[in-house]
């Protein structure tokens, strides 16, 4: 059967549609709910135009809003968790970028039914994830690669990958499926267990807002290209390491603009994983184009 946005949202959610919209309202109820805002720029690799026809990237140097998340509904859950989560709105002069990304390149679901299915048994405790883990091969490579995955000491020593894929315009016109991700050019650092251990549950936010006091938060953004018979419309595969990736450029988060309205409300609309300028469109993968729909009726609820 078809699952409806509205199934997803309450699936996301962990409540059904009624009491997921008086919650909305109420408490805000959304995904990803831990969270704040903060503001830099992003300076664009003027050597991506020997190979890609994206006029957006000829900008020299375009505002950022960014929000940092944890996963989940719980606006109060711990920081000592393994999730990491960055939204971007990279606003130029005529047109704009959202990236909407995680620190998990490996995803637990290729299409909206396993979404759902996930959503719905992940709510359910121990029960529900070893069901996941015997029913469900993406949800079991997804689990298997979170264990493996340390908690970072920072927002800025994290990778985040925008796991779906969308479509690139060539200079000779060509179009090309690729994926984003961004490296943090302070290098990926995880948390020893025995610093782990001492940390309190909330370190994240002040940790970041006191870096880039110092210095901005650096991350190099690359496109990660398919090569024909590279699956592009299933999130769960990944492509092999040796792909080639092209530097798009760099984001620098330093709170340059943390005082403007822009930053103050990046969390009362929604990032949208599908505004894109021209020379970028989306790929067809369903998970991909589920996102946007089913981040506005969230946004709806919590009017
Ligand atoms: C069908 C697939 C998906 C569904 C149904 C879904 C659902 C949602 C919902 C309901 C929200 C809350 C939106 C709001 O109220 O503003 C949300 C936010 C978010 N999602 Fe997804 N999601 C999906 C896939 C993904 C993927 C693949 C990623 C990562 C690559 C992702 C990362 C995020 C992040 C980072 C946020 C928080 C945005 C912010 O900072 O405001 N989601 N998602």
């Amino acid at each position: 059967a078809d699952i409806s946005i509205s199934e997803l949202v309450d699936a996301v959610n962990g409540t059904p549609d009624t009491a997921s919209r008086e919650a909305g309202k109420k408490v805000k109820l959304r995904n990803h709910a831990k969270g704040f805002c903060t503001s830099g720029s992003f300076i664009p690799n003027p050597k991506l135009q020997q190979s890609l026809a994206i006029p957006f990237f000829e900008q020299a140097e375009i505002p950022v809003t960014a929000r940092f998340s944890l996963g989940g509904t719980n606006p109060h859950s711990s920081d000592r968790g393994a999730g990491r989560f960055m939204s971007l709105k990279i606003d130029g002069d005529k047109e704009s970028l959202n990236f909407v990304t995680t620190n998990s390149p490996v995803f637990f679901a290729s299409n909206l039914e396993e979404f759902f299915t996930f959503q719905t048994k992940v709510k359910q405790g121990a029960e529900g994830k070893q069901w996941l883990m015997d029913n469900q091969p993406n949800a079991r490579a997804f689990f298997d690669y979170i264990k493996t995955l340390p908690p970072s000491v920072s927002f800025a020593n994290s990778r985040y990958f925008g796991v779906n894929s969308f479509l690139f315009t060539a200079n000779n016109g060509d179009i090309m499926p690729g994926r984003w991700s961004f490296e943090p050019v302070d290098g990926v650092i995880n948390l020893s267990q025995t610093q782990l251990e001492k940390l309190p549950t909330d370190f994240l936010k002040a940790e970041l807002l006191t870096r880039i006091k110092q210095q901005p938060a650096a991350w190099d953004l690359y496109i990660q290209l398919a090569l024909p018979g590279d699956e592009v419309n299933d999130p769960t595969v990944l492509w092999p390491d040796t792909r080639q990736r092209l530097l798009v450029g760099q984001v620098l988060i330093d709170g340059s603009r943390d005082n403007e309205t822009a930053t103050m409300q990046c969390d009362k609309g929604i990032f949208n994983p599908v505004l894109l300028p021209k020379g970028i469109t989306p790929s067809a993968d369903p998970i991909l184009n589920a996102r946007t729909p089913a981040y506005i009726d969230s946004f709806i609820r919590r009017l």
